[in-house]
This record gives C-alpha cells, sequence and structure tokens, in this order.
C-alpha cells in the first residue's frame, strides 16, 4: 500500500553529487518503497542529469542553492561548504508531505526501510566521531514552514559549531541524546562504511544487520575507479580501508552500472533524436559479461545469450529540457558496455545483488554507429517521468524577507560541475571538472562579489596579470 503524503528526500547541488543521488534513488527502488521518492536540487545541476533523475525520482524540487559567498557578510562561514550543506534546511519546506525521510546523496540503501516512517521528527542516528552528536545523513523530520524559518534565524543567530549543517541541526534539536530514545535511531539506518575498520568486531556481529549505508567523508564511491569485469573498484591512491568497506563501494558501482549507466544511455540517445550531432560517441564491443559485478569478482553463471534484439528507438519519457541550464555532463563512452549478443535482462539470473536491472542492449549484427537506432530498452525500472516544479513563490518571498537580499539567489546557471564518464571494456570513472567560465560569466562573479581570492583570483596571479599588461 502506497502512502503518497510521505517521501523518502535526498539533495544534490550539482552533477557530481546527482551521480550518489542516481545510485541512492535506484537502490531504494529495489528494495520498493511504500513512499513517494523526492530529489532536491538547485540550478546547477544540467538538464541531462534533471532528464536521468526525473526517470528514478517521483518529484524533483528545485531550491536555491544558498552559497556560501553570500554568507560573508553574516560572518559565519569558515568551511566553504557550509552554504551548500545548509541547502539541505530547504526540505522542511516540502509541506505536501507529513513526514520524510532525508537521506544524504552518499547513502545507501541494503533494504527496505519504510519503518523509519513510524518515527517521529526529529530522529537520527549517532555520529560515529561524537555518538552524542547525530549525524545528519539520515534523519525523520516533519515539513514545516515554521521549522524552517527557525532553523534559518538559528543559522543567521548562532551560526553552525561545525560550519555546516550537522552542526546547526544538533544545536537545534540539541536534545535529541537524553530526551527520547525513539528518536535515536539504530545505527543500522546510518552505518559510516569505515566504521568497520575502527570497530570490526562489532561489525561481525551487527554488520549483516544494516540497513543503510553512509559514505561519509571526503572520498566518495565516485571518487574510485571500477573495473566492471572484475565487479570491484580499483584500488589507487584511496584503497578502501577494509574488506567490508570494499564490498559496500562495490556494490554501490553495481547499482551504478546496471540501474544509472543505462539512464544516461537511453537519455542521451533521446537527446542525440532530437539534436542530431550531439556528442555520444560509441563503438560497439560485446563486453564478456559486464554486468556481473557482484563484488566477488564472479562471472555470471546463466548468461546464456539469446537471440540478438534489433535495436529500435528509445525515446526519453515525456521530459523536455529547460531552457538557459548549464551544459549537459559529457558523456564519454568509448566502448559501449553492451551485452554479448543483445542479451536480455532474463539472463542476468545468476548475478547476484540485480533484481530488476535497466539493460539496454544494441544488436551486435548492425554496424557500430553513433545513431541512437542502434539502442533499444528491453526491460527498464523507469518511472514515469515527473514534473520539476520549484518551491512555491510565496515561500520563497518569505525567505527572503527573512535573510538579506542577497542571500537568496536568482537560479542562474553558475558554476556548474561538469561531469565526465568515462567507461570502458575494463574501467568506468566519473571524473569532475570545474567547467570554464567565459570572460561574461567571470565579470559576472566579480560584480556578484563571488571571488575566488585562494585561487585564480589569488593575489599573485592579478599582479603576475598586470605584471604582464604592463610590460
Ligand atoms: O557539493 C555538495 C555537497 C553536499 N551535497 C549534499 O549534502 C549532503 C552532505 O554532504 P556530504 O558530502 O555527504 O557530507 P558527509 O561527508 O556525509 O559529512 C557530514 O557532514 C555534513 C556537513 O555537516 C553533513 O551534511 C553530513 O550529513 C555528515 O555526514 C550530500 O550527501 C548531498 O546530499 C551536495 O548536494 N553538494
Ligand atoms: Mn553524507
Amino acid at each position: 500500500m502506497s502512502v503518497t503524503d510521505q517521501a523518502f528526500v535526498t539533495l544534490a547541488t550539482n552533477d557530481i553529487y546527482c551521480q550518489g543521488a542516481l545510485v541512492l534513488g535506484q537502490s531504494l527502488r529495489r528494495h520498493r518503497p511504500t513512499r513517494k521518492l523526492v530529489v532536491l536540487i538547485t540550478p546547477q545541476v544540467s538538464r541531462l542529469l534533471r532528464a536521468i533523475l526525473s526517470k528514478v525520482f517521483d518529484e524533483m524540487i528545485e531550491v536555491n542553492l544558498i552559497d556560501s559567498a553570500d554568507y560573508i557578510h553574516l560572518a559565519f562561514l569558515k568551511r566553504p561548504e557550509l552554504g551548500v550543506t545548509l541547502t539541505k534546511l530547504h526540505c522542511w519546506t516540502l509541506t505536501h508531505y507529513s513526514k520524510c525521510v532525508f537521506l544524504d546523496a552518499d547513502t545507501l540503501v541494503l533494504s527496505n526501510v519504510d519503518e523509519l516512517f513510524d518515527r517521529g521528527e526529529f530522529s537520527a542516528a549517532p555520529d560515529p566521531g561524537w555518538p552524542d552528536c547525530f549525524n545528519s545523513g539520515v534523519f525523520v523530520f516533519q515539513p514545516s514552514l515554521h521549522t524552517h524559518k527557525l532553523l534559518l534565524q538559528h543559522a543567521m543567530e548562532h551560526g553552525s559549531f561545525d560550519g555546516a549543517d550537522q552542526g546547526l541541526l544538533n544545536s537545534f534539536f540539541r536534545n535529541w541524546s537524553t530526551a527520547d530514545i525513539q528518536k535515536h535511531l539504530p545505527f543500522i539506518y546510518n552505518l559510516s562504511s569505515n566504521t568497520t575498520y575502527s570497530y570490526s568486531p562489532a561489525f561481525k556481529q551487527f554488520g549483516s544487520s544494516a540497513k543503510v549505508v553512509h559514505f561519509l567523508g571526503s572520498t566518495k564511491p565516485w571518487n574510485y575507479k571500477y573495473n566492471p569485469q572484475s565487479g570491484s573498484v580499483l584500488e589507487q591512491g584511496s584503497a578502501p580501508s577494509s574488506q567490508h568497506q570494499a564490498a559496500f563501494l562495490n556494490l554501490w558501482w553495481t547499482i551504478y552500472q546496471n540501474n544509472v549507466l543505462p539512464l544516461y544511455q537511453s537519455v542521451q540517445a533521446g537527446e542525440a533524436l532530437a539534436a542530431p550531432g550531439h556528442t555520444l560517441c560509441l563503438s560497439d564491443v560485446g563486453v564478456p559479461c559486464v554486468d556481473s559485478a557482484s563484488g566477488a569478482g564472479e562471472p555470471c553463471a546463466n548468461s546464456t545469450p539469446s537471440a540478438s534484439v534489433p535495436c529500435a528507438n528509445s525515446a526519453p519519457g515525456s521530459n523536455q529540457p529547460a531552457q538557459g541550464l548549464p551544459e549537459p555532463t559529457h558523456l564519454i563512452v568509448d566502448e559501449i558496455l553492451s551485452l554479448p549478443e543483445g542479451r536480455r535482462s532474463e539472463d542476468m539470473i545468476g548475478c547476484p545483488e540485480i533484481e530488476t536491472p535497466a539493460v539496454i542492449t544494441c544488436d551486435p549484427l548492425s554496424q557500430p554507429s553513433p545513431q541512437l537506432a542502434d539502442f533499444t530498452e528491453t526491460e527498464t525500472t523507469l518511472q514515469p517521468a515527473n514534473k520539476v516544479k520549484s518551491v512555491p513563490s510565496e515561500e520563497t518571498f518569505e525567505l527572503s524577507q527573512e535573510l538579506p537580499a542577497e542571500v537568496v539567489r536568482d537560479p542562474s546557471p553558475q558554476d556548474a560541475l561538469e561531469v565526465d564518464l568515462a567507461v570502458s571494456v575494463s574501467q568506468i570513472s566519473i571524473e569532475e571538472k570545474v567547467k570554464e567560465l567565459s570572460p561574461e560569466e567571470e565579470r559576472r562573479k566579480w560584480e556578484e562579489g563571488r571571488i575566488d581570492y585562494m585561487g585564480k583570483d589569488a593575489f599573485a596571479r592579478i599582479q603576475e596579470k598586470l605584471d604582464r599588461f604592463l610590460q
């Protein structure tokens, strides 16, 4: 039975965090949630990622990025990510829901967690670093404009002791650790992926009942490279700290490969149809059992090739991208991960962890071609595309009365983080790059007071330019 006035909510302020939100959304879907899935995005998210998110989430709601630069005047800023994570507070404006569960975009759901809706505001699990504080990566809350207003007021009056949302929320809900044990979520609802390293006997005892894994900290799953053939992340600079952590990372990537990448392919194929010549570089390479990302590196047992399926056009759904948004993420598919011989999803039964994979197959008999006509969607878990909503204007108005004018920004694209997906037979990686700004955008940034004092606008570099000019 589905409950339409309650929702799981996440946040992604750029295309990189969208990768996490997509895996989280698909991990929730695999366990058949009875609540809606909602993603909060900011204007920085590209139209391609919006199109993909709308295939996974029931609702996509655009909110204003509360940018750290805006808070210089409020003098409460030490860490640049503060503003961004304060954007999380917008979740209290979702008043068309009676209760919600917030999940960070770097969390992964391992089983059905609908029972979280039996808890009340404000429920959260202890933070592994300081268990008298809660971790703000998973929490139960009740949307309310009044609470939202109080939270923003609290932010302005008291700041945040850690410079981000977790410190703010802990001081706002300050009796969490003592008042009501019902509001202490068990740790299995927010298991930090690296805890297994710090207390492995406990993990051995209780780890199998983990329901939500949280990749907290600076290295996220998308920072690793993944080998689709072995089904495991590649050990490089940032090697996983334990075997268990590696298993969670491998699961993240399995879902990414099987349930997220195909969405790119179908949406980009649709875009190519709408605008021929769109960047989509594909070559037809049969990859033996690329979906065998079980974590153990075992090949799929039941991968009997079926008759090849002729490719057909696949429309991306009803989502038409909005105008004036950041340029889409680049998808570089060097060698497409097509299943050999047009293998259908039914053939994947032997692959563990994959219940209803979204699979795109390509007719191996047809010529390699960058045309979308080479694709067909055989089975997907896609949800109906949904409308993009914005926070109602009255709320924005109310908000802008509360805060200095510059805190609430025009929803103009700015500093979009672009993503390069590099997909080959032996490696998948998600590279992030900061978009090069045009001279006009640079000037606008300066005029808005968003100056990169530590980076390219550092005094030494300006001096260099002046010297060159004066020579
Ligand atoms: O550039 C960003 C940064 C963060 N987020 C969102 O904000 C969440 C929190 O950021 P994250 O990088 O996941 O922080 P953690 O490494 O988990 O660090 C801790 O500290 C953060 C700041 O207090 C809290 O928000 C987290 O819940 C807490 O686990 C993310 O999951 C996203 O949903 C973005 O959308 N874009
Ligand atoms: Mn997190």
